[in-house]
């Protein structure tokens, strides 16, 4: 749902702030200069064509891809101008889930939730566990899943887990990349159910890379468009529906979108 405190998002503390943001590969230039802000607590929908470069800003601001310009700032704080230690502390607030959910297929799927546990925390064996059957609850897997290897579980369950793993540090941010692609319907009408909830109990904030019409309208607070290397318009639904872009509009007002019954597209004109 598009939340109604939307246009107050001036006064709420940024989670994510990216500034003059500039990445490219040899001679091709993806983002130029790009500005974007996450606030704590909303779900962002992020759109844009195919090879837009949704991903690779999610990358970016991940710190696993370079910058050839431009500042990434996490809960105030500035990556450059970090020391070390604070770096470290910084990574931890974020977490992510990518596209095939990328969970290691050598390791139980108890393993894979604590992985992020051994590398930033020293905490006893039976903690781990016990934090990992906790992220297995909130994810709404059931213990015995804990045991299982990637190979042996659904689709819908190896996204669970993934995200699983990605809340495994209690982050204030998570990515996620394409998070329904390859779910049924009915599965990804309620992993976005999941999302919200996680978003309502845990005030996660969550940056959501995606082609899902159904999520965008259903759970998404914004939507920020990709296109010509920078974030083309940001805001609601309806915000997306007045922009003067053909792709924008091809997009939220195509034959797909008309079929999802949301009042602010029903009875719009069609751009076909
Ligand atoms: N590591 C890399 N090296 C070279 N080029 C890359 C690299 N990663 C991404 N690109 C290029 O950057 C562009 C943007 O890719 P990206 O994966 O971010 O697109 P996207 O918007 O996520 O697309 P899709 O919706 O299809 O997943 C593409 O042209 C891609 O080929």
């Amino acid at each position: 749902m598009i939340s109604e405190n939307t246009h107050s998002s001036e006064k709420r503390e940024k989670v994510l702030s990216v500034r003059g943001l500039t990445v490219g590969f040899g001679d091709k230039v993806v983002l130029d200069k790009l500005d974007l802000d996450i606030y704590r607590g909303e779900i962002l929908g992020f759109v844009g064509a195919s090879g837009a470069g949704k991903s690779v800003l999610m990358r970016t601001a991940l710190r696993l891809l370079p910058r050839r310009a431009g500042t990434i700032e996490i809960l105030g704080a500035d990556y450059d101008k970090a020391t070390d230690a604070e770096r470290v502390m910084l990574d931890t607030r974020l977490g992510v889930l990518f596209q095939h959910g990328a969970l290691f297929s050598s390791l139980t799927v108890k393993e894979n939730i604590q992985l992020p546990m051994r590398e930033y925390l020293d905490l006893p064996q039976w903690l781990m566990d016990e934090l990992a059957f906790m992220k297995l609850d909130l994810v709404g897997l059931k213990p015995d899943a804990a045991d299982k290897y990637p190979s042996e579980l659904s689709g819908g369950m190896i996204k669970r887990a993934a995200l699983a793993r990605a809340l495994s540090l209690d982050p204030d941010l998570v990515f996620l990349d394409e998070p329904t692609s390859g779910l049924d319907p009915i599965g990804a009408a309620e992993f976005d159910e999941l999302i919200a909830q996680l978003r309502d109990t845990l005030g996660l904030t969550v940056y959501m890379v995606t082609h899902d019409l159904d999520s965008l309208f259903s759970v998404c607070d914004r939507i920020a468009v990709l296109g010509q290397k920078r974030v083309l318009v940001e805001g609601t639904l309806e915000d997306m529906l007045v922009f003067d872009d053909p792709w924008v509009q091809s997009y939220f007002r195509g034959k797909r979108a008309r079929s999802i019954p949301h009042p602010a597209v029903v009875g719009k004109p069609s751009v076909e």
